[in-house]
């Protein structure tokens, strides 16, 4: 329901007139501020500089010219530069106006991404992550009487004002308080509409009413607003986000709860509170895939966190072995068996392996070779093997004891190039296909090491003495529950006796079986004191969309939360087709369908397998807006990313198409059951469920007609 201008009481007309008002006031005393910056730039003797080229120009050869103009314009990059990096963005300066009445009145506080402050002008801006004016703004609601430690001072009052406020390009276009919602037309005219429909988050154009139809016919993703998701932390996040920096944390919640915004707030936070001790070179953030990696550097940069370095698992692992064994690289093995990976990974090894190898005694027994030999020696010893798969219990079929054997002895094998070293004629050495000769054949794994040995033999060379790796100061790892335990072992050895890092992390989005648990995992860090949070509210998904998710979960579910219920939302879509071709065709017109009414929209269609992403890609491939997406490559542009469930982690889109949700594809067990949720979770909008031939029995079956 919305009201227009003339049906806005008195007090609600007030409201936005002193923050309009307000508004004004800050961009004048910005403008202010900015020309006196400049001014006070002359003395720095830029603008000298500036002008001494310029008069140097109005006299010089022709051909000096290029040069000159060339630096005049790095002059004028420089200047520019100086003045807006201490002041507030005048477009977009502040995305919360708070009022608290103290023993010395009433003060206005605007929270944004830089202080600036002109007191005689009534204007304060505090950067969000300046500690007691935050802390009463995320930690209270209007009419709330306030206690806080302002540095030596205890401050107490009442907090009259607290509202969000959007300022986009410069114009106040949203003002939020409590229940009350205000938004300006393009005509310049105000409306109070409903909380649900302007929720300030990122994507889904609506509320569409129909599962049958995707989307709502809105046709336009809202302009994001500068701020984000900033404005919107609640009590529960910016309380894990202000944990001391010493102390280690970990963040946990249900998908879509915020533990990503929380890990990387607090991320920005260390980095202002002690800039000196947290330095951003030294800090990192770790994530399981490429995906998470790309988005996440996109997060931590309006955050002012863009110098600090995110890797994905793999990469990190093969850059600090490199260092920890002083090598310019490391043959890894072009593919691992993915069963031999999971043994490799699971816990079960990482309580054994110390027992069968015992740690090098000299130093010299600590190289990458002789370590690896020693590994290998352990990976050919059938009892050994068979003893890690016993204390699995389950979780390794026995099937990976020949697998692990088998996948060892190739690598143990003579490599190619030393078998053949006396061919000396080169031309018979030159395949057809202009391949190395041992691609493609099983002497391409001889003398290669495993991307999964790597943490081992990190962890084997500590037993000896220090690793040699240079400390880092914080250390974030999101999606923890991916990392193994020898993994987290290295992460120790990083942060030493610092100990200050975030994990942030939700067991029931493990992509494999064999996740040690987290009192393991702590141990493993040597952090068992860590403060623990749990999200409760799932921000995300709307609620048919949390329902669904549960279902899949089944026994694996959690306790449901007793926290707020879900947002409500678009019910979920179920569409069955006889055969395959038929639901291909439906999304391809669907996904046809959607993007021409809604242009702006992110679509996910994540299927089970790159195979299979890649059969329903044909359909829509010849779209410019359609994108296969491979290895994480993902841009975030508005459009239909056409991926994998191997790829989605962490991400996020207003509409997801699951194409292929047949019993083959999704089978009924733990794993598939854990992946299909990762799947459906990534939904912010609407969600559809396609499927041909038998349909997965995950899915429940009131599913095929009927929504839950
Ligand atoms: N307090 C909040 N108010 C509104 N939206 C929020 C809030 N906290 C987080 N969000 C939004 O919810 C979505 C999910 O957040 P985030 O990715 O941090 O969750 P997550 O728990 O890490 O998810 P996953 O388990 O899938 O990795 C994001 O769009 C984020 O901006």
């Amino acid at each position: 329901m919305t009201h227009a201008q003339g049906h806005l009481s008195e007090d609600v007309r007030a409201i936005i007139a002193e923050e309009e008002a307000l508004l004004t006031r800050v961009q004048a005393t910005l403008e202010a501020a900015r020309r006196k910056a400049g001014r006070a730039q002359e003395d720095r003797g830029l603008v000298a500089q500036l002008q001494a080229l310029r008069d140097e120009a109005a006299s010089a050869a022709e051909a000096d010219l290029p040069h000159l103009f060339f630096q005049m314009d790095q002059t004028r990059a420089l200047l520019d530069r100086q003045e807006s990096a201490q002041l507030p963005d005048a477009q977009a300066p502040y995305f919360a106006h708070l009022r608290l009445a103290g023993d010395a009145g009433p003060r206005d506080y605007l929270l944004g991404r830089t202080t600036f402050a002109d007191v005689s002008a009534g204007v304060r801006v505090i950067d969000w992550r300046f500690a007691p004016i935050a802390r009463v703004f995320y930690s209270y609601e209007e009419g709330d009487a306030y206690e806080e430690q302002f540095g030596e001072r205890l401050a107490e009052g009442t907090v009259e004002v607290r509202r969000l406020v959007v300022i986009e390009r410069g114009v106040l276009t949203r003002i939020i308080s409590g229940a009350l919602v205000l938004e300006r037309a393009q005509d310049g005219t105000w409306h109070g509409v409903g909380r649900d429909v302007t929720a300030l988050r990122a994507g889904g154009a609506g509320s569409a009413a129909r599962p049958g139809a995707l989307g709502t016919g809105k046709g336009a993703r809202r302009a994001e607003d500068a701020f984000g998701v900033t404005a919107l932390l609640d009590a529960e996040q910016y309380e894990a986000v202000s944990v001391d920096a010493s102390h280690p944390l970990l963040v946990l919640g249900s998908a879509g709860s915020g533990k990503t915004t929380v890990a990387l707030h607090r991320l920005a936070k260390i980095a202002f509170d002690d800039p000196a001790k947290y330095p951003q070179a030294r800090m990192k953030l770790i994530v399981p895939e490429e995906g998470l990696a790309r988005l996440s550097r996109r997060l931590l940069a309006p955050l002012g966190l863009g110098r600090v370095s995110v890797d994905t698992l793999d990469h990190w692992l093969l850059a600090t072995a490199r260092s920890a064994f002083n090598l310019p690289g490391i043959k890894l093995s072009p593919e691992t068996p993915p069963l031999v990976s999971r043994f490799k990974r699971h816990p079960a090894l990482r309580r054994l392996l110390l027992g069968r190898i015992g740690a090098p005694k000299t130093q010299a027994g600590t190289t990458l070779e002789r370590l690896h030999r020693r590994l290998a020696d352990a990976y050919l010893d059938r009892h050994f093997v068979e003893d890690v798969v016993n204390k699995a219990k389950g979780e390794l079929p026995r099937t990976v004891i020949d697998e692990v054997l088998e996948h060892t002895r190739l690598q143990r094998s003579t490599p190619l190039e030393k078998e053949l070293k006396d061919i000396t004629d080169p031309e018979r050495l030159i395949t057809v296909d202009g391949k190395a000769l041992e691609d493609d054949t099983p002497y391409a794994l001889a003398g290669t090491v495993d991307l999964e040995d790597l943490p081992i033999l990190m962890f084997l060379k500590a037993q000896q003495g220090p690793l040699g790796l240079e400390r880092l100061a914080h250390m974030v790892l999101d999606e923890a529950e991916d990392f193994s335990l020898f993994e987290l072992f290295v992460v120790r050895k990083l942060l030493g006796k610092g100990r200050s890092c975030t994990l942030a992390g939700d067991e029931m989005q493990q992509t494999e079986a064999g996740f040690a648990g987290w009192p393991e995992a702590l141990d493993e860090l040597g952090i068992r004191d860590a403060s623990t949070c749990r999200l409760q509210v799932s921000y995300r998904c709307p609620a048919s969309v949390v329902e669904l998710a549960r279902q899949v979960l089944g026994t694996q579910a959690p306790a449901e939360s007793t926290a707020q219920p879900p947002r409500a939302g678009a019910p979920v879509g179920f569409h069955h087709f006889p055969v395959e071709a038929q639901a291909q065709l439906f999304v391809g017109e669907a996904l046809r369908d959607l993007v021409s009414r809604e242009p702006h929209a992110s679509v996910g269609v994540i299927a089970s397998s790159p195979e299979s992403a890649d059969a329903v890609y044909r359909v829509v491939a010849d779209q410019a807006w359609a994108r296969r997406v491979k290895d994480g490559e993902f841009s975030f542009e508005p459009g239909v990313d056409v991926t994998d469930v191997g790829s989605v982690k962490g991400l996020e889109f207003d509409y997801v198409i699951l194409p292929d949700v047949t019993a083959r594809a999704w089978p009924v067990d733990d794993e598939s059951r854990r992946r299909l949720h990762v799947a459906i979770t990534r939904t912010s909008h609407q969600l559809w469920v396609v499927s041909s031939g038998a349909r997965s029995h995950l899915i429940p079956a009131a599913g095929a007609a009927t929504p839950p």
